[in-house]
């Protein structure tokens, strides 16, 4: 890979590459943008096929970070960790206090989070090293696990497509269509069938479907299915890239509201299904409600807060479809226009020096 040609390309700030051989940590911080202030973003465990492809997913996550955090309106630049592992047997205490040691040398450049593949017990570790964590425990004063809350901003930003979709924003009665009901989907459930509507499920984990179908009166479909059955609205909540060329032509649905990241394969995929005149949330901006959590200790945790911030997605989803009518461009290019204007925005009005300049972590903490 040509790091530099690559970092270029989408002009990223820094990329730091981190090894302790006693815990066996090998772990990829990528720092995209800090316009807005210092990078937040998760940390994500996975084993990647290549040291190259580890790479890449840590810069393409910290960019999607800088437009989540941006459309969010956060004062929080764009960052990712990959850890090169597999979550299930290669943690150790060491390699996350390893790991908060390397992110503690950045000095606030970058505060990292839980993402796939990682804890709240892991972040725990990684607090035992570093003040620049979020996502620990509430004992320790924190927000502890960010997936309910993601949940809940996907269920509001839902309601939000639903409105342009079908005129009203009540989901009582709609079908959902939804894809893996692990950690957030399994609340955005909740949510969606104390609303009354009616749940159709899947995941490759037979017990999560089971409690859907228990808890939820959920309808359970096989995992290729999910993308042709008869409902109102497709919640990817998995993987990323599960709007394509093999899935686009089976959906039924009028809107696309889930909470996987990356959900259309590649772009052209966003400018399809616009012309087939599906309600797509962007992803970035839909599943923005655990960050906005998370971002929320930097000022001193408080929950009350971050879910009134967390209903804004709401009204972010309402005015990309706003710019999307009004430009006359797909949602998923109104999304990115409103967090580049917002980053241009603040990048002009930080002109002059102040040796005492104020962001986010001069509050709180
Ligand atoms: N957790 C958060 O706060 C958060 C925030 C923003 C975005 N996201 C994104 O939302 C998605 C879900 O996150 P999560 O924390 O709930 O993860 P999770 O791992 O708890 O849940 C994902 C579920 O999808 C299932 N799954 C995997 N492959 C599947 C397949 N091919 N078909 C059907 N099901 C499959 C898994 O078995 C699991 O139950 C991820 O893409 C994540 O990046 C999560
Ligand atoms: C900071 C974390 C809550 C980030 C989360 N994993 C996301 O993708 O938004």
């Amino acid at each position: 890979m040509e790091l530099f040609k690559y970092m270029e390309m989408y002009d990223y700030e820094q990329v730091v590459v981190c090894q302790d051989k006693q815990s066996g940590l090998k772990a990829i911080i990528a720092i995209h943008d800090t316009t807005l202030g210092p990078a937040l973003g998760g940390t994500r465990m996975w084993t990647y096929e290549s040291e190259e492809a580890a790479f890449e997913d840590a810069l393409r996550l910290a960019k999607g970070m800088t437009y989540k955090n941006a459309a969010a309106g956060l004062n929080l630049g764009g960052g990712k960790t990959v850890i090169i592992g597999d979550p299930r047997k290669d943690k150790n205490e060491a390699m996350f206090r390893a790991f908060g040691r390397f992110i503690q040398g950045l000095n606030g450049r970058y505060i990292t989070a839980e993402d796939v593949g990682t804890t709240v017990e892991d972040m725990d570790l990684v607090y035992q090293e570093t003040d620049f964590v979020t996502g620990i425990s509430p004992a320790f004063g924190s927000s502890g696990n960010p997936s309910p809350v993601t949940a809940y901003g996907v269920y509001v930003g839902m309601k939000a497509a639903a409105k342009e979709a079908f005129g009203d924003d009540s989901l009582e009665g709609k079908r959902v269509a939804v894809q893996g009901v692990g950690n957030v989907a399994y609340t955005l459930c909740r949510h969606l069938h104390e609303e009354g509507a009616k749940l159709i499920v899947t995941d490759i984990n037979k017990q999560a479907v089971q409690r859907a179908v228990e808890e939820f009166g959920a309808e359970a479909v096989n995992t290729e299915d999910i993308y042709r059955v008869d409902c109102d609205i497709y919640s990817p909540c998995a993987l990323g890239a599960t709007v394509n060329d093999e899935t686009i032509p089976q959906f039924k649905a009028k809107v696309i509201a889930g909470a996987a990241n990356n959900q259309l394969k590649e772009t052209r995929h966003g400018d399809i299904i616009q012309e087939m005149g599906i309600v797509y949330a962007p992803d970035y901006v839909i599943n923005s409600g655990g960050v906005i959590n998370v971002a929320d200790e930097l000022l001193g945790y408080n929950r009350e807060r971050a879910l009134k911030k967390v209903e804004t997605i709401y009204d972010s989803i309402s005015t990309i479809f706003e710019i999307s009518k009004r430009d006359q461009i797909p949602t998923y290019v109104a999304a990115d226009r409103m967090a580049e204007e917002r980053i241009e925005t603040m990048r002009k009005s930080r002109k002059q020096f102040l040796s005492n300049g104020m962001n986010i972590l001069s509050r709180g903490r």
